[in-house]
């Protein structure tokens, strides 16, 4: 399944990736219970919205279309509205001056490039085993045929080919045709490639049948294919247009595949798919690294890997005081630490990563090394620290001096002098906020970072930063690995947001949010000074809400706490509103945590505003703060007639600004000298951080590939909605996956 979040991280990385060729719009027309209204009233409601960009950015030239789960259906709706025929026919009068452009059918007046679909049930939801999460049990396969107009209203009907609009066929067996002034087919024709992408066995909603868009006999077996570069991907298959006026129904005596099904799939056929099919449960690379225990190691790169004739040396910790009389001193080559530690009793053991820690072998002589450090990013507690202790685990731990910084991030490496750091010049740089070395946004040139890397003759690069840094020094490992050059690269996540996935947490968040206490705190003091005071209190998190989540378990005077992936409403019963009203009732006063990167759609609708971006294509954040305090105050003020005492508080860059406190200064020693054994050690390409307490070496991939956010459907946030007692907002009966 797709959160709101990851959809927003995927538009990101279209962004990202193509900075100045691509304009990424994220529908925002078919939200939360609007997702009921049905195929078709979803369908223009998309297609409105298109032809609004269209018009507000007229440079647009091509247009492609990358929708999930229902929203695929909607955008084949869509996309039959905006079908434009060619302008003119008459092909053979070249002397009128008509463009050949003319003579192009057209979506809005776009070329259509790509239409790709993620686990869209194309063929409906009511076949056999075509909602995963009803087992393929007939009888509950039949109970939802009849009571799904009951949760997921007219949408329900659609999916379950049981709706009969003024005694018009089933609407998905009308898209399979131009029908009346829809041009479903003609305008899914005209996309240069359509792509449908499907799981092939843990959507839990949408059946692998329907998403791929294939009988039962078709369904290939896929557990011998082998994808290297995305080993999820476990089948790909280019389908032809099959002509299906030659080709008949295909009968079955098979109750699975019903008639309505395979007319679907037959009118579908008849233009050509690239079908992609992937497995996020058992991806291959894992399944090799499996034991008949099912114990996986997710390995990081070695320089041997790619210099396999690189000498090693004994470890100089062999020598160490520090060591000396440690039982063990070194991490055995066998050790790993698990990612989930809590299993059944039969369940498989599962991934496991290296154990971080001092290995026996080294593969740089000490005198040889050339380390560098580099910070990317915003700001976060506790960088100086991490920074002092590369240096100082390096230089005590390993006789290293030669460590370089390099200043103002990524860019730093290509167009700034770098600094010499000694134990002596970073001596004291863990008494400060910010970091010591400072830093940017943006301004990752991988080429540019390698040549500079391999000028200075440095040969350890150590990059402190978050999931964007991360991505970059992926990509620094991959082609110093492409040059094959003796240069480890440790990855060490740096973010305030804690949104880093697979990590138990990252430095600098419980300082966060022992700091966001204070504003909390100051917040209810002025709130219960007064008659009807409600404090609004802002605090970071772009994505993922885990600072206002903590911050109000830990400080029980916050009355309701808004994060990006539980969507709030204001009005009406259960809304915001309500529940402010009833607090003041009961308490005379309130308090309001909200993270800045929630309800950024209310914020941008009502300020109309475009969607801008930072340096590294981040998009930046409206002010949800100052803009909820405002309707607060206009909603008691000029419709309930009632006096309020409105106190905004936005400790947000006072927050990340302070030095770490004890606990992450502890976090921050373990992580650096982590890391620089791992890259003594000749591990390159991986991220260092605590999985269940316990440090391990992770494929930067696996910290990158999904952002960490708070789960709404775990305990922790019913553990707060406990807490506060506060509306969830939300009936997840009544939502659809969009
Ligand atoms: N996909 C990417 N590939 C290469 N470099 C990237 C990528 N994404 C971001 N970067 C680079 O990483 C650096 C930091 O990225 P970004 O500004 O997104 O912060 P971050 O590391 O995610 O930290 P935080 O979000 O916690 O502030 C920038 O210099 C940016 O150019
Ligand atoms: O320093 P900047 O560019 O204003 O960044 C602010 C952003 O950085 C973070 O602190 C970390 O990503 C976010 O919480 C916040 O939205
Ligand atoms: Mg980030």
């Amino acid at each position: 399944m797709i959160s709101n979040t990851d959809w927003k991280f995927g538009a990101e990385q279209f962004v990202r990736t193509l900075p100045d060729k691509v304009f990424v719009h994220c529908s925002e027309k078919n939200m939360f219970r609007l997702t009921l209204d049905g195929v078709d009233v979803m369908g223009d409601r998309l297609a409105e919205e298109v032809l609004e960009v269209i018009q507000r950015k007229p440079n647009l030239q091509k247009i492609s279309f990358v929708a999930h789960s229902v929203g695929g259906l909607v955008a084949r709706y869509a996309i039959g509205r905006l079908y434009r025929p060619p302008k003119k026919e008459n092909v053979e009068d070249s002397t009128n001056g008509t463009s050949i452009d003319d003579l192009k059918a057209t979506i809005g007046g776009l070329e259509p490039m790509n239409f790709i679909t993620v686990a869209t049930p194309h063929l409906g939801s009511r076949g056999n085993k075509q909602v995963p999460f009803l087992f393929g049990v007939p009888a509950f396969e039949k109970a939802a045929n009849l009571l799904i107009h009951w949760i997921f209203k007219r949408t329900g009907r659609h999916l379950f080919l049981n709706d009969d609009d003024e005694g018009q066929p089933p609407l998905l067996k009308r898209m399979i045709e131009d029908y009346g002034d829809c041009f479903f087919m003609s305008a899914l024709r005209i996309f240069k490639r359509r792509v449908a992408y499907s799981n092939v066995c843990y959507d839990h909603i949408v059946g692998w049948r329907t998403s791929s868009i294939r009988r039962t006999i078709e369904l290939p077996k896929w557990e011998d294919y082998i994808n290297k570069e995305y080993p999820h991907i476990v089948y790909e298959e280019h389908c032809k247009a099959c002509d299906t006026e030659q080709s008949e129904l295909i009968s079955t005596d098979d109750d699975s595949f019903d008639k309505l099904e395979e007319e679907l799939v037959t009118g579908l056929s008849r233009l050509s798919w690239e079908k992609v099919d992937a497995s996020f449960h058992t991806c291959r690379q894992r399944a090799r690294a499996l034991n008949d225990d099912g114990f996986v190691l997710e390995d990081v790169p070695h320089l041997t890997d790619f210099l396999p004739h690189l000498p090693s040396y004994p470890n100089p910790l062999h020598h160490s005081h520090a060591y000396a009389i440690v039982k063990q001193t070194f991490v055995g080559p066998e050790d790993a630490v698990a990612q989930n530690i809590v299993v059944h009793k039969d369940s498989p053991r599962g991934v496991h990563f290296r154990r971080a820690g001092p290995r026996e072998k080294v593969y740089f002589m000490p005198e040889e090394v050339r380390a560098c450090i580099v910070t990317c990013g915003g700001l976060c507690p506790g960088i100086n620290t991490v920074i002092r202790e590369i240096v100082c685990g390096l230089n005590y731990m390993y006789g290293v001096d030669d460590v370089l910084g390099i200043l103002g991030g990524y860019r730093g490496f290509y167009s700034k002098n770098t600094i010499n750091l000694t134990p002596k010049v970073v001596n004291d740089i863990h008494k400060r906020g910010g970091t010591f070395l400072c830093t940017s946004r943006g301004g990752h040139d991988t080429n540019k970072i390698v040549d500079n890397i391999q000028d200075r003759r440095i040969n350890q690069v150590y990059i402190i930063g978050g999931d964007g840094t991360q991505r970059g020094a992926a990509l620094i490992y991959k082609e110093v690995e492409k040059r094959g050059l003796q240069v480890a690269v440790a990855g060490i996540p740096k973010t305030i947001d804690n949104d880093i996935a697979v990590i138990d947490k990252s430095f600098g968040f419980d300082t966060a949010v022992e700091e966001a206490q204070r504003a909390i705190n100051a917040a209810h003091v002025e709130v219960e000074s007064v008659e009807n005071g409600v404090g609004i209190v802002k605090l970071m998190g772009r994505y993922s809400g885990f600072i206002a989540m903590f911050a109000t378990l830990a400080s029980r005077d916050v009355d309701c706490c808004l994060i990006p992936e539980s969507p709030f409403y204001l009005e009406g019963p259960g809304g915001l509103f309500e529940f402010i009203e009833q607090r003041i009732k009961e308490n005379g006063h309130m308090v309001i945590v909200i993270a800045e990167g929630a309800g950024q759609e209310y914020v941008a609708q009502a300020m109309q505003a475009a969607d801008e971006r930072d340096a590294s294509g981040n998009r930046l954040l409206l002010d949800v703060g100052l803009w909820l305090t405002q309707k607060v105050k206009d909603h008691f003020t000029k419709v309930k007639k009632m006096e309020i005492n409105m106190k905004y508080i936005d400790p947000t860059y006072m927050i990340r600004a302070i030095p770490s406190n004890a606990s992450d200064n502890i976090y921050c020693s373990l992580l650096a000298q982590s890391a620089v054994h791992g890259a003594m050690a000749g591990y390159t390409g991986f991220t260092v951080g605590p999985v269940n307490s316990r440090h391990a070496y992770i494929p930067i991939a696996r910290v990158t590939e999904a952002p960490n956010t708070v789960k709404v459907t775990d305990r922790m946030w019913a553990r707060l909605l406990a807490s506060t007692n506060q509306p969830s907002f939300l009936n997840s009966n009544e939502m659809l996956p969009m």
